[in-house]
């Protein structure tokens, strides 16, 4: 895998195969579905198989195409991380028939999985911390509901696959820009917020949580969540998500159940709109969006970009100095975006030079060991 500190390799060797087992135990798959999952991990792990188009009838194939012109035909190892993860994904439905006219057609693989996590019994009792928030500050309210976002970003299983570990809250933030987040918010009336989701479970319980505080308190107008348009990288989150975490928010009692309540009025009302945009499952960075989605994000009065993947697709996925200034990465991104992420790869900028040296120190592992976390963000107008 072309990526200079050997974490793709990883990603490719360890969690794939951790993640086909998952799959394989979860769903009544056929023999056919479960030989073609096997022959792409070991196609995708090898140094020499080359990468190969997507199959005549897979939707989106002519983009792909596009996309993978200068890559197909290579081996897998010399091809971009997050180009050959996201293909992975395109080719990891294909083997299981979500795109062919079939029983399986449109069925979630990662389902099973997303379904155990919303089922855990612990989740009422974990947003038992909402009920007396009504007491604090409205400042420490927000930044209450801001960091619960953050750090449910933690609960990613794709990660969760290889590792179950992560920082205590309450670790300080690498960068925190969620101080001058608050006053942009605050700043004139209200206008859209967008939330360019991750995972769903436990980290789109929490998203939900800071979108209905957003709404309730005026911070924003309206808000727009962006899904995924089709499962992809294990848990994050498709429409059918955001329906499912609802419904389970609906079951808890006290300030969770209500804040359910009102974000169904508000969808009711237009206030809460869900789109899945093709381009949310496409290998390219948030520099190159289509013109629409553009126009859309740059209307926005703030852009919210949840977790490692959008950061990654964000300031580019490349081995960037850790003190390249954030506003500098983001230039070719509309709005004003904001990234709330835990960190799970390599890619970092926006450090202060003494923050990233420490840390080199201290915690070798720390740019993907998930312990770490950030609010760093570039606010227009
Ligand atoms: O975007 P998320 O859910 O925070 O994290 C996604 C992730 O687990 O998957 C990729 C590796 O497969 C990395 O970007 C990151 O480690």
């Amino acid at each position: 895998m072309a990526d200079p500190g050997g974490f793709g390799r990883g990603v490719f060797h360890e969690r794939h195969p951790a993640l086909v087992e998952r799959l394989c135990e979860s769903n009544p798959y056929g023999p056919g579905q479960r030989s073609g999952l096997r022959e792409l991990l070991a196609e995708s792990a090898s140094d020499t198989a080359v990468v190969r188009p997507p199959e005549e009838t897979t939707p989106g194939r002519e983009q792909w195409l596009g996309w993978g012109r200068e890559y197909f035909g290579r081996p897998w190892r010399d091809v971009p991380f997050l180009w050959a993860e996201s293909y992975f994904y395109l080719r990891l439905l294909e083997c299981v028939g979500y795109f062919a006219p079939g029983p399986w057609q449109g069925v979630d693989p990662f389902a099973p999985m997303k379904a155990a996590e919303l089922a855990d019994p612990a989740l009422e009792a974990d947003t038992a911390w909402l009920d007396g928030l009504d007491r604090s500050a409205p400042a420490e309210a927000f930044r209450t509901l801001l960091l619960a976002s953050l750090y449910g970003n933690r609960a990613d299983l794709g990660f969760r696959l290889v590792r179950d570990e992560g920082a205590e809250d309450g670790v300080p933030l690498l960068a925190d820009d969620s101080g001058a987040l608050w006053r942009h918010l605050g700043g004139r009336s209200p206008g859209e917020v967008h939330v360019i989701l991750d995972n769903a479970g436990r980290e789109l319980l929490a998203d939900l949580l800071l979108v209905d505080h957003l709404l309730l308190t005026r911070r924003a107008s309206s808000v727009f969540l962006h899904v995924k348009p089709r499962p992809y990288f294990v848990s994050d989150a498709v429409t059918t998500d955001v329906r499912d975490c609802l419904v389970r928010l609906s079951s808890f009692g006290g300030e969770a159940g209500k804040a359910a309540g009102r974000l169904r009025e508000a969808a009711a009302h237009g206030r809460l709109r869900v789109g899945g945009h093709e381009f949310f499952c496409s290998p390219l960075g948030f520099g190159e969006l289509p013109a629409g989605l553009r126009a859309q994000l740059g209307a926005a009065r703030l852009c919210v970009f949840k977790g490692d993947l959008n950061y990654r697709r964000l300031v580019g996925d490349r081995a960037w100095p850790a003190t390249r200034p954030f506003a500098d990465a983001v230039a070719g991104v509309p709005g004003s975006p904001v990234a709330l992420r835990t960190l799970k790869s390599d890619v970092v900028v926006g450090l202060r030079r003494k923050t990233a040296e420490r840390m080199d120190v201290i915690r070798p592992g720390w740019r993907t060991d998930g312990s770490q976390a950030l609010v760093q963000a570039r606010l227009d107008g």
